[in-house]
């Protein structure tokens, strides 16, 4: 293969909901196409991460339990995590991923759970209820709408510098109240979509590849992922 990329998946053997490693599987289905190959390392509790070795990070979904453990351990990884964001790192988080690269997360049962604080979001809970259904939203940059599924308790309130990934057509988004759903701050992107995201967003999955190939491999010709039309996905939207 002439391009070589390497991944973290953060927590992947403590926050995989709904399979969220499908996203780095639909990655390497599309790298595929431009000859490029996704070598993944899971990191872990007590692994150190190191933001100079990765072109992608995933942080994906967990329970309210698991999200207790990793919370303790992400707190000894916050400065690369950091610094590896503010660099424009490409990074996709999904759901309690999402949560812990704010501020806080307030737990089913009221315990506040840290996040890193590497993002400006907060994430307060819900009286007994769950956010739980199929999602549709539109991201405002590029017109294209994102399909997706959402199960959580937690109602995420963006902060200052940070814009939705896209606006609710369908669903409940980030809080139910502000029409907002997920994040985009520099190259990261975080969102409650299970499914997984990119197995389900064939545009979302070259936007965010073609992110991680140019930064490493400025010169690459990437066209050949543009003219790739086969969808994998064909989503169809079933209004309840
Ligand atoms: N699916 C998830 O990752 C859920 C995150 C968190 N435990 C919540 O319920 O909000």
């Amino acid at each position: 293969m002439a391009y070589q990329l390497r991944a973290a998946h953060l927590y992947g053997d403590l926050m995989n909901t709904y399979g969220d490693i499908g996203n780095l599987l639909a990655m390497r289905y599309y790298a595929k196409a431009v000859d490029a190959t996704i070598d993944i390392d899971l990191i872990s509790l007590d692994d150190a991460f190191d933001p100079d070795k990765y072109d992608f990070v995933l942080f994906g979904g967990g329970q309210d339990y698991e999200q207790t453990i990793v919370s303790k351990d992400l707190q000894t990884k916050k400065a690369p995590l950091t610094a590896y964001i503010q660099a424009g790192g490409p990074f996709l988080a999904i759901c309690g991923g999402f949560q812990m690269l704010g501020h806080y997360y307030i737990g089913a049962n009221g315990e506040k759970i840290a996040g890193i604080g590497a993002l400006d979001h907060y994430t307060l809970s819900q009286d007994n209820n769950r956010f739980i259904g199929n999602i549709t939203i539109k991201n405002a940059e590029t017109g294209q709408t994102y399909y997706g599924f959402e199960n959580h308790n937690g109602m995420t309130f963006l902060g200052a510098g940070e814009r939705p990934l896209g606006e609710v057509e369908q669903g409940h988004g980030n809080n139910g109240k502000d029409g907002s759903e997920g994040v985009i701050y520099k190259n990261t992107f975080g969102s409650y979509f299970h499914g997984p995201i990119l197995a389900r967003n064939e545009a979302l999955a070259k936007r965010i590849l073609k992110i991680a190939l140019q930064r490493k491999y400025p010169d690459g010709d990437w066209s050949p992922l543009d003219q790739l039309t086969e969808d994998l996905t064909k989503n169809v939207v079933i209004k309840p």
